[in-house]
Parts: C-alpha cells; sequence; structure tokens
C-alpha cells in the first residue's frame, strides 16, 4: 500500500466519550504520573526522571485521553467514532482520542477489538459510521479540506513483484508525477536509511521477509510524511527479525520525527516502541486505558533486558488484562 494524501471524512453524529476502566493499586514500580503523549524521550523532557529512566503513567481517568500538553493541538483528534460495518458488526463505539505531532503511540488490544477499523479510519481507507476524525494541523486544499500527508504500512509488505526494490519505493513518487532522476535519488535515500542499499535493484522474491518489510516502509515514507500508521508490520517475522525492525523503525522515528501510530498484540513491542499505549477493549472495540511509558533515549537491548522494562511490561499487562476482562 502507498503512503496517501485524503481527506478526513467526518461522521453524522458524535458519541459520548469513553469513560475507562481505572486501574486498582499502584504498582510498586514504575511510577504512576499524569499522561502527556507529547512528552518526549530524552533529559528535560517533561515527565522523564532526571535518571533518565521510567515513569509510567496510567492515565485512565476521564478525559485525560487526549495525550497533547495543554495549548498545542494534536495532529489528529477523534470525537465519538464510532464503526458498523455492512454486515452489523459494531467494531469501534465512542471512541475519542487525540494523537500529538511526532509521538509514537500503539494501539494495543485483543483480537478483534478493533484496532485496525481504528487505523483505517484514520487513515480515510474506511468510513466511520459516527463521530468525526480532524486534522488540526493539517495544510487545507482549495476548498478547505485537511490533507494530512499519511504513510501506511500494512502486515503484509504488497510489494510489486516485477519492479525492483527502488522501483518500489519510488512508486509513490512516481504517482506523484516525480521525475525518475529525482524519484530514484530519493528512493536510494530511502533504502539506505533501512539499510538496503546493496539490494536496490533486486527483485522482492530476491529478498528476505525481513528486507521486504524493509522495503514497504522505505516505501511508505518515501514522501516524508508526518504521520505513519503501521498495522501490526512485523507480525508475520521471526523474533530476531522483529526486533532489529524494531529498532530500525525507532532510529528512522528520531531520524524523521513523523508521528507514529502502531497496531500490535504484543506488550512487549509496545513497550518498546512506544511513548503511549492505547489499550483498547472489545465487544465493541472502545478505548480501555491510555498509558505513557516514559523511559530512557535509547531504547536498546540493554533497555529490552532491564528491570524497568520488565516492570513497564507488568503494568501495560495488567492493563490489558482488565481490558479482556472488561
Ligand atoms: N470488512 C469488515 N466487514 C465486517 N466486519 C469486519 C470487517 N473488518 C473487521 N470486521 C470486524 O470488526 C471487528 C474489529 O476488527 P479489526 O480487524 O478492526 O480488529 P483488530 O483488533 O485489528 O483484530 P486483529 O488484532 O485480530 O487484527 C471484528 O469483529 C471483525 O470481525
Amino acid at each position: 500500500m502507498l503512503p496517501i494524501l485524503f481527506h478526513s471524512r467526518p461522521g453524522r453524529e458524535a458519541n459520548p466519550a469513553p469513560q475507562p476502566l481505572p486501574l486498582p493499586g499502584r504498582p510498586p514500580h514504575p511510577t504512576l504520573t499524569p499522561c502527556r503523549a507529547s512528552q518526549k524521550r530524552g533529559a528535560g523532557s517533561a515527565g522523564v526522571q532526571e535518571d533518565g529512566t521510567i515513569a509510567a503513567s496510567d492515565h485512565t481517568a476521564p478525559a485525560r485521553n487526549h495525550g497533547t500538553a495543554p495549548g498545542t493541538l494534536p495532529v489528529v483528534s477523534l470525537r465519538g467514532v464510532t464503526k458498523r460495518y455492512g454486515n452489523g458488526t459494531l467494531a469501534v463505539r465512542g471512541l475519542d482520542l487525540d494523537i500529538a505531532a511526532g509521538g509514537f503511540v500503539s494501539l494495543l488490544g485483543p483480537s478483534g477489538c478493533g484496532k485496525s477499523t481504528v487505523l483505517r479510519m484514520v487513515a480515510g481507507l474506511s468510513p466511520v459510521t459516527a463521530g468525526t476524525i480532524d486534522w488540526p494541523r493539517a495544510t487545507h486544499d482549495a476548498r478547505g479540506t485537511p490533507r494530512p500527508k499519511l504513510g501506511f504500512v500494512f502486515q503484509e509488505p504488497t510489494l510489486m513483484p516485477w519492479q525492483t526494490a527502488i522501483d518500489n519505493v519510488a512508486l509513490p513518487l512516481r504517482l506523484e508525477g516525480v521525475a525518475k532522476a529525482e524519484r530514484h535519488r530519493r528512493a536510494r535515500k530511502m533504502l539506505a536509511l533501512v539499510g538496503l542499499s546493496d539490494f536496490a535493484e533486486s527483485y522482492p522474491r530476491e529478498l528476505s521477509g525481513g528486507m521486504k518489510m524493509r522495503v514497504s516502509i522505505a516505501r511508505a515514507l518515501v514522501t516524508e510524511p508526518e504521520m505513519l500508521l503501521l498495522d501490526e508490520p512485523f507480525a508475520a517475522l521471526d523474533e530476531i527479525t522483529r526486533f532489529r525492525l524494531n529498532n530500525d523503525l525507532l532510529r528512522l522515528w528520531e531520524a524523521r520525527r513523523f508521528t507514529a501510530v502502531f497496531v500490535t498484540h504484543s506488550v512487549f513491542e509496545s513497550v518498546y516502541l512506544s511513548e503511549r499505549v492505547i489499550v483498547m477493549a472489545a465487544g465493541p472495540g472502545r478505548l480501555h486505558s491510555d498509558l505513557s511509558i516514559e523511559a530512557p533515549v535509547q531504547r536498546d537491548e540493554a533497555f529490552r533486558t532491564s528491570p524497568d522494562y520488565a516492570a513497564l511490561c507488568r503494568t501495560v499487562s495488567g492493563a490489558l488484562e482488565r481490558a479482556m476482562a472488561a
């Protein structure tokens, strides 16, 4: 799938905001602090501890799920978003969510809770049944319609088998009418960023699963989108490749500072990657809890094996368990 330019699709009515369940008790570690998704990793960032470690924030209190610092506009704002499919399935009900610019947010939840549906609605690939999705910071076209620039990465790499890696990456630029020399220059740069400089002329059949996913990510980023939406992109990969790609994705995010919205089933992956984890409950899909993951700047193998990481995973896992019982 290609990076996409689209219009948000306002729905017809607004639903009341969900009331996330309070989490009982306070885990011994990490500490709980108010969540702001706009908090950035790094020394001196709001909410990050002086020692550079964690302060996991569980803001399950009503109306704390907007995730933006006061006075700053979210990149996207969902209000009362509801989705009922044509067959009658109520996939998502009354979702209120703000996502801050430049953040890394994961949507976590049990199978069928509507994670992909939310992502597809945000991408404009699936219309909302009710509620609104607004883009307060987006540039507008001549008709006044917001035109956020998005990239979408699916679980499957969906590459054109008859095209080389560089041509696959350059395809969105071709569709935008960018001249060949320029699109190849930009595609080559993206391939270098995902570590595939030596495979520019390879065909998808000549690449491993992880390499194909790298090409897919490079293709989604080649138009320099403001937001990258990723729907379980690493689910089909082995653990070692998945860990590598987690790191690659983080390095790309740090370098380019797009807003990342990442759908996953994995508590471990969500904690490793994110600044904020949105836990959804099913039947119908709704926001259950909204957790801030504050951790050191460097998410690496040392972090992955640290007690802080384990503590954060326990906190998020507890929230997920409660969401599944809700
Ligand atoms: N095109 C569709 N038509 C009808 N129902 C659908 C469609 N797509 C999804 N659903 C239903 O909507 C609900 C949410 O599905 P969705 O794929 O968004 O969940 P999910 O949390 O992403 O699941 P998973 O983690 O298993 O991918 C499910 O009950 C699913 O069966």
